[in-house]
Formats: C-alpha cells, sequence, structure tokens
C-alpha cells in the first residue's frame, strides 16, 4: 500500500516548550492507526502539527509524497486533512445541519453528503434540528465527527473522540468506523481505551514524554507491550516493527 502520511524527524512544541523529539511516522492509505499514551505525553500535539494546526521547530510532513511542512491547517484540508479536536468547537448558534454544512466548506468532491453523515451516525440525524447549544457534549462530539466527514477527509485525524461519552455515543461512533475507512479515510486516533484500540486499528503507535517508544501492528504487540510503553515501564523492543 502506498503512504499517504509521513512524518520526518519532527521536534515540535509551544513557545519555548518541546513537547515533541524526533517523531517518525508514517502511514499508509487506508490504513487506522491508533496514538496511545499517557495525559501529556504528546499525542494531540502531534495530530496538531500533522493538522497543520502547529508548525513543527524542526523536520518534515509529507502528503503522499507532498511535502506540505509549509501549508497551514486551511491548505491541508482543502487536501483532505482533517482534525476533530479534543472538546467541542461547533457554532452554538447554528443546527446540527448548519454546523454539518459548514464541514463541506474545504470544497472537497467525495462520497459524504448529510444523507451518508445522517445513515452512519444516526444520533446526529435525530438532533439535525436542534441548535448546537443545546446539545450534550457527547452528542456534539458526534456531530463534529459528521462535520469532518461532509469535508470528504482523506486522512481523519480523531483526537479523543470518545472522552467522557456515554457508552452508546462511543458504540455508535465506532459502529461508524469501518464505513468510514470502506469510503476510503485513513485514520489516525488518540484512544485511552485498550480494548477499543485493539479491536479496531490496524497498527498502534505509543507516545512516551514527547517520542514513539514502540510502534507496531495491532496483531504483532501485545498488552503488556502496550502497557509497559504507556506507563514507560518495562523494556521496549529496540527495532520498531513495520
Ligand atoms: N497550548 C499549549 N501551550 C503550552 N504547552 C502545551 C500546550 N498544549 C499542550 N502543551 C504541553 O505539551 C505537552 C504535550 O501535550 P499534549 O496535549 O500533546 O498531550 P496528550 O498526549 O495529547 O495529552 P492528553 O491525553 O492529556 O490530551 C504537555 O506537557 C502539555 O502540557
Amino acid at each position: 500500500m502506498s503512504t499517504l502520511l509521513r512524518v520526518d524527524s519532527v521536534d515540535a512544541g509551544y513557545g519555548d516548550f518541546q513537547a515533541l523529539f524526533g517523531i517518525d511516522l508514517e502511514v499508509a492509505e487506508g490504513e487506522l492507526l491508533a496514538l496511545v499514551g499517557a495525559n501529556g505525553a504528546g499525542k494531540s500535539t502531534l495530530l496538531k502539527t500533522i493538522a497543520g494546526a502547529l508548525k513543527p521547530f524542526r523536520g518534515t510532513i509529507g502528503l503522499a509524497g507532498e511535502d506540505v511542512t509549509a501549508e497551514p491547517d486551511i491548505r491541508r484540508a482543502r487536501k483532505g486533512v482533517c482534525l476533530v479536536p479534543e472538546g467541542r468547537r461547533l457554532f452554538p448558534s447554528l443546527t446540527v445541519e448548519e454546523n454539518l454544512q459548514v464541514g463541506a466548506a474545504t470544497g472537497r468532491k467525495g462520497p459524504w453528503n448529510l444523507a451518508k453523515v445522517y445513515e452512519a451516525i444516526p444520533l446526529v440525524a435525530d438532533r439535525r434540528a436542534r441548535k448546537a447549544a443545546r446539545l450534550s457534549g457527547g452528542e456534539q462530539q458526534a456531530v463534529a465527527i459528521g462535520r469532518a466527514l461532509m469535508g470528504n477527509p482523506r486522512l481523519l485525524l480523531l483526537d479523543e473522540v470518545s472522552l467522557g461519552l456515554a457508552p452508546l455515543v462511543v458504540d455508535q461512533l465506532y459502529t461508524a468506523l469501518p464505513g468510514i475507512r470502506a469510503e476510503g479515510a485513513t485514520v489516525i486516533l488518540v484512544e485511552q481505551d485498550l480494548n477499543r484500540t485493539f479491536a479496531v486499528a490496524d497498527r498502534i503507535a505509543c507516545v512516551l514524554e514527547g517520542r514513539i517508544v514502540l510502534t507496531g501492528t495491532t496483531a504483532g504487540l501485545t498488552r503488556d507491550q502496550v502497557t509497559a510503553a504507556y506507563f514507560g515501564t518495562g523494556a521496549f523492543p529496540e527495532v520498531k516493527t513495520p
């Protein structure tokens, strides 16, 4: 499979503070990669750097063979890179449907439209006429994913979208994932729940204190290895598996 995303020797952070150190990562077209790591490990920072919301101090970000390091998030969005950040970022005075329509502003052609989003995430369909301000946190999160899909993402970056959500909502989001991939999206997600991670991901990358300390296919890694990498205990394999 061809490489969609290539992160090369990336250092990144905020002002004087360095949060990421020498990140190398490749994600193949169509793959689902899960980023795992403790609070503050640097997962969100990595997603922001990939999305172009944060400019790396050093290193490069390649998308489908093109160096996009210098391109801001808006230009990357037009190329299909879409970040669904932690927390709610909807327009509160707009309805759910209007918020979804905002997502189509990338102008990217593709399989996703309102009907498809409603089919994939029924919870969103049920709330379509409601103002975003009147949604629960979980409902807003589900709409944020729907809005991202409306932009026909080529690379969908989901940052802890299940955080604080009711199990029913999380189930609906995870049930929608295979369909999202079948429509052609490559996905990187941050997920704290290892059971879910192992159930949905093709590959896992563990981030510890700003470094990727372990990567491997879900089938090739054990929970113990991932847990040890998460907490920074135990020995990690010296060589990263493909
Ligand atoms: N806007 C910011 N300004 C300064 N430092 C920040 C900012 N955002 C994050 N950091 C710091 O960067 C480091 C990495 O944070 P990041 O949010 O990427 O971690 P994370 O792995 O996503 O954590 P969590 O699981 O808690 O969301 C942390 O030390 C954090 O305090």
